[in-house]
């Protein structure tokens, strides 16, 4: 399998250089040149296979050439024995047709562990095997901190550095990434929002002259692996419903894109989908490019679902590589255009996202609603997030026949706040987090400048 990068410059990479590139030299990110697709009867062969077992399937064509199958079994079985369900990726009935895909049944308790496991074990095996180093510079709004912190924490190979916005994260999301000691892991609380973090990431990549010969690696999900591995419950929760002998549709919790662009390509890879469902908080730009083609960045609010409050949302760039016909410089120049002014698609492009995603935006208040409403009714506590994917495919469900699989991204335990609005308990961490709020925090706080960024890391790195 070969990446190319979405702006047409960088590189053709195989899947070991694209794991540890994660950025493409040309600004852009990489995707498979070409997707493996599965007939429905491929699919249908699949109803039975545990959740590890089907993960190798999807994910091995990715990895073909690279990853020997006996590593690839070895590093799915090590990852998904380590979450805390035996089903991996629960289903939770909601009401008709409306179901809940419960992804935080691992050590986080955000969905962002099911790639991150995998993409530590990944990252060590191909730096093991090449006996090199690589510094990972992060950006997180709260989860894929600690997720890529739990994933990458054992390496030998790796330095970890994670930025998240000071003060914009819930408490036990900071914890989470703060309480790991690790002499390879550093959290830096950037004075900035999430996009501050994120742009310093991207920036970082392009020239990283500043860690003297190392080479820096992403855990965010502009890097492919991510994607990739999150493929897989598109597919686990569609088969659980009855797919492939009918469609299914997913409504999602979204923020930089990554996670419902997997629902995508399940999708394009033989999944019968019927809707993908874009649900945004206030920080509402996707909502706003697919219902109005208004590609505004506007200003980044904090919101009681933190996790998703993000308004360049990096793999909005993968989609669009894909509706512009994979024109890469098209690309690279509306991706130019956007880092300075709002942008509008080309009429027949916006079109085209139209007629693959719905979308729907939601506020604090109408979050802590859903929350005790679906309570009420179900006595089944939502975390804020999930609360907004629920809501989203309740107000964007066009067929009652068709299940509809909102995606549960993270535990509510992880944002109390939302829930003793709602009116409700929130419930007791789990055994492994119990003492979380007595462990020691280590974090800087660092000013929204990327040179005092790149100095920090540049003292700590190891050589
Ligand atoms: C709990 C939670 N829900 C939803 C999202 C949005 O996912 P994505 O960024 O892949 O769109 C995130 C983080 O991004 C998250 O942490
Ligand atoms: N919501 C994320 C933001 C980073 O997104 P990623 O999927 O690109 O890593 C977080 O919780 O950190």
């Amino acid at each position: 399998m070969k990446y190319i990068s979405t702006r047409g410059q960088a590189p053709v990479l195989d899947f070991a250089d694209v794991l540890l590139a994660g950025l493409a030299e040309d600004g852009g990110l990489y995707v498979p040149e070409t997707l493996p697709h599965f007939s429905a009867a491929t699919i249908a062969s699949w109803a039975e296979l545990p959740y590890n077992e089907l993960a190798f399937k999807i994910i091995q064509p990715f990895v073909a050439g690279c990853i020997a199958d006996v590593d690839l079994q070895r590093m799915i079985d090590e990852t998904y024995t380590g979450f805390n369900h035996i089903g991996v990726a629960p289903m939770v009935q909601l009401g008709s047709n409306e179901w809940v895909l419960e992804l935080f049944h691992g050590p986080t308790l955000a969905f962002k562990d099911f790639a991150l496991q995998l993409l530590g074990r990944l990252m060590d095996h191909v730096l093991a095997q090449r006996g090199e180093r690589l510094v990972i510079m992060g950006a997180t709004s709260g989860d894929t901190g600690s997720a890529a912190i739990e994933g990458c924490r054992h390496s030998q190979h790796l330095d970890i550095f994670i930025m998240h916005p000071y003060n914009r994260v819930s408490e036990v999301q900071r914890r989470q990434m703060t309480t790991i000691l690790a002499d390879n892991v550093y959290n830096i609380a950037l004075e900035g929002n999430f996009d501050d973090c994120q742009e310093m990431v991207k920036d970082s990549f392009a020239d990283q002259a500043f860690l003297g010969g190392l080479k820096l690696g992403a855990v965010n999900s502009i890097n492919w692996a991510r994607i990739m591995a999150q493929i897989v419950y598109y597919f686990s929760s569609a088969l659980s419903v009855g797919a492939p002998h009918r469609e299914v549709s997913f409504s999602v919790p979204t923020g930089n894109f990554g996670d419902i662009f997997a629902g995508y390509l399940a999708k394009q890879m033989g999944l019968p989908v019927r809707q993908l469902v874009v649900a945004t908080n206030r920080n509402d730009i996707l909502h706003r490019v697919i219902s109005g083609n208004d590609m505004s960045k506007g200003q980044l609010e904090h919101t009681l679902s933190p996790s998703m409050d993000i308004m360049v949302s990096s793999n909005f760039e993968r989609l669009l590589f894909d509706v512009y016909g994979r024109d890469g410089a098209a690309i690279a120049d509306l991706m130019q255009r956007f880092k300075k002014e709002a942008v509008h698609l080309e009429p027949q492009r916006w079109e085209a996202v139209r007629a693959l995603f719905d979308s729907y935006a939601v506020d604090d208040a109408t979050t802590c609603d859903v929350i005790r409403q679906v309570h009420a009714e179900t006595g089944y506590l939502l975390d804020p997030h999930t609360a907004i994917g629920v809501k989203a495919a309740r107000e964007c469900r066009r067929d009652s026949k068709v299940p509809m699989i909102t995606l549960a991204t993270a535990h509510p335990v992880k944002f109390p706040e939302p829930v003793v609005k709602a009116g409700l308990q929130s419930p007791q961490l789990p055994a492994h987090l119990s003492d979380l709020f007595e462990r020691e925090e280590r974090y800087s706080v660092l000013p929204n400048r990327i040179a005092e960024v790149q100095a920090f890391m540049a003292e700590r790195v190891k050589h």
